[in-house]
């Protein structure tokens, strides 16, 4: 059965590393993906734009395609966006669905600090999206969960609703949001880091300029 895959993220701004890595990962996959925004999320501070200010750059960026969709679910949830508490709710939704949860290198880097991390595996696959700049290195305690969950052919993620971990080699992009922040702080304009429809309506980047990093 065809797999959905949540990416999730601050999105603060969405730019075009996510997007593109979202993509590819919708290709390798052969699945729908949905950029999932955090109305809290969990280890960093408050993002810079509300949740309505990341919905409606999420909506320009996603414009003229359908292989990539918005999931808004996070953001009608109060305290802090636990993935777990999110692929909760999916796992009941979606009956026997493969379902993948999207992660670049560097946060999966830190999914032992996650809430109730090992359980993730009960209800999700993870796929892992190679980021340039993030070494490789696992912690003792996320290797010994992963290896045994490894695996390289995609189709496999096809069968089996939850609990393996791919990894997907992506395009290296070198783009963060913390750098496209700095940019517009500085009264930059990282134009060709984010994608073209945020350009539309000149008031969206605002929470962004001349902001005090
Ligand atoms: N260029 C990129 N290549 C691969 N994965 C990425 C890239 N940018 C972001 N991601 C992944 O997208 C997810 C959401 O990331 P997030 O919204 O925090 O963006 P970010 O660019 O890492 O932001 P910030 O610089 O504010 O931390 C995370 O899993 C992150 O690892
Ligand atoms: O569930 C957790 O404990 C947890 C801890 C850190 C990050 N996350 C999720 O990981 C995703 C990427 O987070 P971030 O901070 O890199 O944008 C986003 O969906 C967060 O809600 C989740």
């Amino acid at each position: 059965m065809k797999p959905l895959a949540l990416f999730g993220g601050t999105f603060d701004p969405v730019h075009l590393g996510h997007l593109s890595v979202a993509w590819e990962a919708s290709e390798l996959l052969d699945a729908e993906v949905r950029l999932m925004p955090a109305n809290v999320p969990p280890h960093r501070n408050a993002p810079a734009a509300s949740p309505a200010q990341r919905v409606a750059m999420l909506t320009a960026a996603l414009q003229g395609q359908d292989r990539l969709t918005l999931d808004t679910r996070e953001l009608r949830r109060e305290g802090p966006s636990y993935t777990i508490d999110t692929l909760r709710e999916l796992r009941a939704e979606l009956g026997e669905r493969p379902l993948v949860l999207l992660l670049g290198a560097d946060a999966f880097a830190g999914l032992p600090s996650w809430q109730s991390w090992r359980e993730l595996f009960e209800h999700a696959h993870i796929g892992v999206l190679s980021r340039p700049g993030i070494d490789a290195a696992w912690s003792v305690d996320l290797a010994l969960e992963i290896l045994p969950r490894r695996v390289t052919d995609a189709a496999l993620l096809h069968e089996l609703p939850a609990g393996k971990m791919i990894e997907l080699a992506v395009t290296p992009l070198e783009i963060s949001a913390t750098r496209i922040r700095e940019l517009l702080a500085e009264g930059r304009d990282p134009r060709y880091l984010l994608p073209c429809g945020l350009f539309d309506d000149p008031a969206v980047l605002d929470p962004y300029r001349n902001a005090t990093l």
